[in-house]
């Protein structure tokens, strides 16, 4: 049986590089976003986001995370504007979170994490498919939205909600009828980057677009994410958390702002 990536001692970040050796490759993510250092850029656009609640499908303990994945063979739920050229795709969204409120999200703003981070995983339909699209430059874009610990989340709930059905890893159930548009901040000022993805196999296939605004999540809400197993159903219980790679380097990158 393989040894699978992970975020334990023996199977981590720091040692995916022996697997996949791109993870010390030149566009590696998350990053530390230095907000002094990020460009203003008038020509970028703003983000439009339009999604049908009716394509979401269903919610799954993947071993890594909490994905909730959305039927993509038609433009229901796209991403245009922003940086990218084109319509993109939404095929999932997921988190990253800490063990702690101190710590769970990737990318870090002016050295700062939070407490966990949602992506939003598209991809451009250029490519015939997201597996085509993740291994072309310009393949993948990601949304991603920093939860602050504040008051409770109505719309998050709805995602808690089903988490004791998916405790344990390779454990899914049906979701129906959800808008991720609600998991958005009110405003879409944003931070754009080339980068990759952040989970094995590190392609270099993404878009970065982080939100600068976050959305709230009570400390309660927290503890519900980090009720979630690694380990599957009848194996010893290994809490999910801390499913967070660190910042890499951002070797000559530039980091544009839509905003000044
Ligand atoms: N954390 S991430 O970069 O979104 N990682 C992935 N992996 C598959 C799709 O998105
Ligand atoms: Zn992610």
């Amino acid at each position: 049986m393989p040894h699978d990536w992970g975020y334990g001692a023996d199977n981590g970040p720091d040692t995916w590089h022996e697997k996949f050796p791109i993870a010390n490759g030149p566009r590696q993510s998350p990053i530390d976003i230095v907000t002094g250092e990020a460009r203003y850029d008038p020509e970028l656009r703003p983000l439009t986001l339009r999604y049908d609640p009716s394509v979401s499908l269903d919610i799954i303990n993947n071993g890594h995370s909490v994905q909730v994945t959305f039927s993509d063979d038609k433009d229901a739920s796209t991403l245009t504007g922003g940086p990218i050229t084109g319509t993109y795709r939404l095929k999932q969204f997921h988190f990253h979170w800490g063990s702690s409120d101190d710590k769970g999200s990737e990318h870090t703003v002016d050295g700062k994490l939070y407490p966990a981070e949602l992506h939003l995983v598209h991809w451009n339909t250029t490519y015939p498919n997201f597996g085509e699209a993740a291994s072309k430059s310009d393949g993948l874009a990601v949304v991603g939205v920093f939860l602050e610990i504040g008051a409770a989340n109505p719309q998050l709930q709805k995602v808690i909600d089903v988490l004791d059905a998916i405790k344990a890893k390779a454990t899914q159930t049906s979701f129906a009828d959800f808008d991720p548009t609600t998991l958005l901040p009110n405003t879409l000022d944003y931070w754009t980057y080339d980068g990759s993805l952040t989970t094995p196999p590190l392609l270099e296939s993404v878009t970065w677009i982080v939100c600068k605004k976050s959305i709230s999540a009570s400390p309660a809400q927290m503890e519900k994410f980090r009720s979630l197993l690694f380990s599957v159903e009848g194996e010893p219980e290994c809490q999910m958390v801390d499913n967070y790679r660190p910042p890499q380097p951002l070797k000559g990158r530039e980091v544009r702002s839509s905003s000044k």
